[in-house]
């Protein structure tokens, strides 16, 4: 299952981000200023060929990551660390250039789908972003929805007309459509029924086969490691260990951050060993909005 990463043209890996930190300043009260710091020192790399699997409880920072290396922050963000793609260097202009182009973004959240436009021409700026003439775009458009299960009667429909589990096809449709060099999914699965689960993950597994590189944020640590070749466990705002999926197996003796080990264990399969730490607290599942400036450069 888990194939072996090709080596990116250059010899350097697709993405490379080292000791990220995202801040938010917050103004209470009678205008009280207040610097809140959820990522402190991220990193991960992501080589073309191979599924990662960013894991971690929910507020962590997975999705903080993976709308960094896109320039796709809140306003009232502020970020430090480097983000390197293909060995160089990007500024916030370089980030913002890669998304809906080299690097297909899948959300976590619905909000990501702009509420003013029909799903036709959402998509068929996803198309248009990645270099297809108008008349291309529509063909692409509708070939993207089909592939999706979805047909031509959702071209005409806003976001606000769609069943959830639509909107999540769009949102695939939109970031899967062209060939690109990696795809950043977060938390592709919500909510899934197990076949859609698997059909999703076998999808990805599909693209990194193509030589993709794929970034999969995620709280499932099962999925992930059936479809993963490198797990990075994340735990409040901090990249904690980087481990093959082969290590998470019997009792996690090759997993070498206690709380990587913790995770592993309190997996339904290994026995609820739920430790009395924060585990038991942390990792639940929570739906949750990301709010999202819509912008004409942006894809879905
Ligand atoms: N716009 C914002 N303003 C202030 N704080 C924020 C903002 N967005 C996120 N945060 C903080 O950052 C933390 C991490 O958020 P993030 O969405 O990256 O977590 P996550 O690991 O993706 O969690 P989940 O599994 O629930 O999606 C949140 O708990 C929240 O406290
Ligand atoms: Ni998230």
């Amino acid at each position: 299952m888990n194939a072996t990463p090709a080596p990116a043209p250059s010899g350097q890996p697709l993405l490379e981000v080292q000791h990220l930190a995202v801040s938010f300043t917050q103004y209470e009260r009678g205008l009280r200023r207040r610097e809140l710091t959820p990522v402190t020192d991220m990193s991960v790399s992501v080589n073309a060929g191979e599924v990662v699997a960013l894991v971690g409880a929910s507020g962590a920072g997975k999705s903080l990551l993976g709308q960094a290396v896109l320039g796709m922050l809140p306003p009232n963000a502020t970020s430090s660390g480097v983000i390197r793609w293909q060995g160089r260097e990007l500024d916030l202009a370089g980030r913002r250039a890669l998304a809906g182009r080299e690097v297909a973004f899948l959300p976590q959240s619905l909000s990501h789908l702009d509420p003013t436009a029909t799903v036709g021409a959402q998509v068929r700026r996803s198309a248009r972003l990645q270099g297809a003439s108008r008349r291309e775009a529509k063909t692409r458009a509708l070939d993207a929805l089909t592939s999706q299960g979805l047909d031509a009667s959702v071209l005409k429909l806003y976001p606000h007309e769609l069943s959830g589990g639509m909107g999540r096809r769009v949102l695939t449709a939109c970031a899967l459509m062209g060939s690109p060099s990696l795809v950043i999914a977060d938390e592709p699965t919500p909510g899934l029924a197990s076949e859609s689960v698997t059909a999703v993950l076998d999808r990805l597994r599909g693209i990194a086969a193509t030589g993709a590189g794929v970034l999969l944020i995620t709280h499932e640590i099962t999925g992930a490691l059936t479809v993963a070749d490198r797990v990075v466990v994340v735990d409040r705002g901090r990249s904690l260990e980087e481990a093959p999926v082969s290590a998470f197996t019997g009792h996690g003796v090759a997993l070498t951050h206690p709380y990587s080990r913790q995770l592993w264990m309190a997996l339904p399969g290994n026995g609820f060993q739920v430790p009395a730490d924060h585990v038991a607290h942390t990792f639940h599942v929570m739906e949750h909005d990301h709010a999202h400036p819509h912008t004409e450069e942006q894809p879905c």
